[in-house]
């Protein structure tokens, strides 16, 4: 993928697909950014609203598309999907996302697609997973979001603890990007100092460390009630992941990323940080995890694994 134009093509213009599409604008990544969404109206106008922010920023083309544009893209980003509403957590929209899912994957493989998918919608750990699943693309060449999002609020957070730029803090969430998900605190560090050490030395306890972790678990449905959706965080994490393929960087980031025998598990992506270049998950770094994380790994793992099953099943009509 070094070559000197690429494609990206973004399904799901709502809140989400649309900010991504503004990040991407922001930080002149790809030279090409077709918009496909069933709401056809809101692809055009985005695109014409959009292109207006490349006087400022660099030339890209967007453009408002349909599946058949996938055929040479580069990247394909998958935000296409319904959000949670107050309350409603992201396993919640299992069923009615997969059905989604599955209407948008066939066409995208049918128009001849061989590039990258980036997964969004949620539940996305599921979602990434049918994504590979029905589109019999090789594993490394589906990539979720993950808890990209979630190692991001760790961040943040630790960071206003320790008095510290966020951008210092190397710490991620790990496991399911949604209520079972965990903070992977002992292999977390601030300038190389390990973030235990210096909690310890600052008076910091593990009940105000576990306190942030489920501060930060919580944070999507703390937005969702204040302003309705979340939308820049995720939004600027899938600008990151999508220059991560595009530059073919070989960045190490918390993404979904499929399991073959990492932490124990097989057959499920799971967030755990991992390689990101042009190939997609060059490969999953599989990090050291003290007994509690290793428990928690296991359990959401097998909540996702569960999740995944019956959601396939309903979906191929076999429950
Ligand atoms: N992975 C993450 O960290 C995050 C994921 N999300 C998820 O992203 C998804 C999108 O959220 P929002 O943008 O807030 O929702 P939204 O409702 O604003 O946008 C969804 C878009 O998908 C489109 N759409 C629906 N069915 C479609 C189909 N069959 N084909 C093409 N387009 C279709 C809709 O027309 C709409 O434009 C949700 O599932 C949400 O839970 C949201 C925030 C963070
Ligand atoms: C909505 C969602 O998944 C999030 O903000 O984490």
């Amino acid at each position: 993928m070094s070559k000197n134009h690429q494609k990206v093509v973004l399904v799901g213009d709502g809140a989400v697909g649309s900010s991504y599409a503004f990040a991407m604008a922001q930080q002149g990544l790809a030279e090409e950014l077709a918009i496909v969404d069933i709401i056809k109206d809101r692809t055009k106008g985005d695109a014409l609203d959009l292109e207006d922010a490349t006087a400022f920023t660099a030339p890209k083309n967007f453009y408002s598309a349909d599946y058949d544009t996938c055929k040479d893209a580069d990247l394909v980003v998958i935000t296409a999907g319904a959000p949670q509403k107050p309350g409603e957590t992201r396993l919640q929209l299992v069923d009615k996302n997969l059905k989604i899912i599955k209407s948008v994957v066939e066409p995208i493989v049918k128009s001849g697609f061989n590039g990258i998918f980036l997964v969004a919608a949620n539940p996305v750990d599921v979602l990434t997973y049918a994504v590979q699943k029905l589109s019999g693309f090789p594993k490394n060449k589906v990539v979720g979001s993950g808890t990209s999002l979630d190692s991001a609020r760790l961040r943040v957070a630790l960071a206003k603890k320790f008095n510290v730029s966020p951008v210092d803090v190397s710490a991620n969430i790990m496991a399911e990007h949604g209520d079972s998900e965990f903070a992977a605190y002992s292999s977390a560090t601030i300038g190389g100092k390990p973030v235990l050490d210096l909690a310890k030395e600052q008076g910091v306890s593990m009940d105000e460390l576990l306190k942030i972790e489920d501060d930060v678990r919580k944070k999507a449905y703390q937005i969702i009630n204040l302003k309705g959706a979340t939308f820049y965080g995720v939004a600027t994490a899938l600008a990151r992941i999508s220059r991560a393929i595009l530059r073919d960087e070989n960045a190490v980031l918390p993404i979904g990323a499929p399991m073959n025998g990492e932490y124990g598990l097989h057959d499920l992506y799971i967030g755990s940080p991992a390689v990101v270049n042009a190939s997609g998950v060059a490969k999953v770094l599989e990090v050291p995890l003290d007994d509690r994380e290793e428990k928690a790994m296991k359990s959401s793992a097998e909540t996702l694994e569960e999740v995944a099953k019956n959601g396939m099943a309903k979906l191929q009509g076999n429950k």
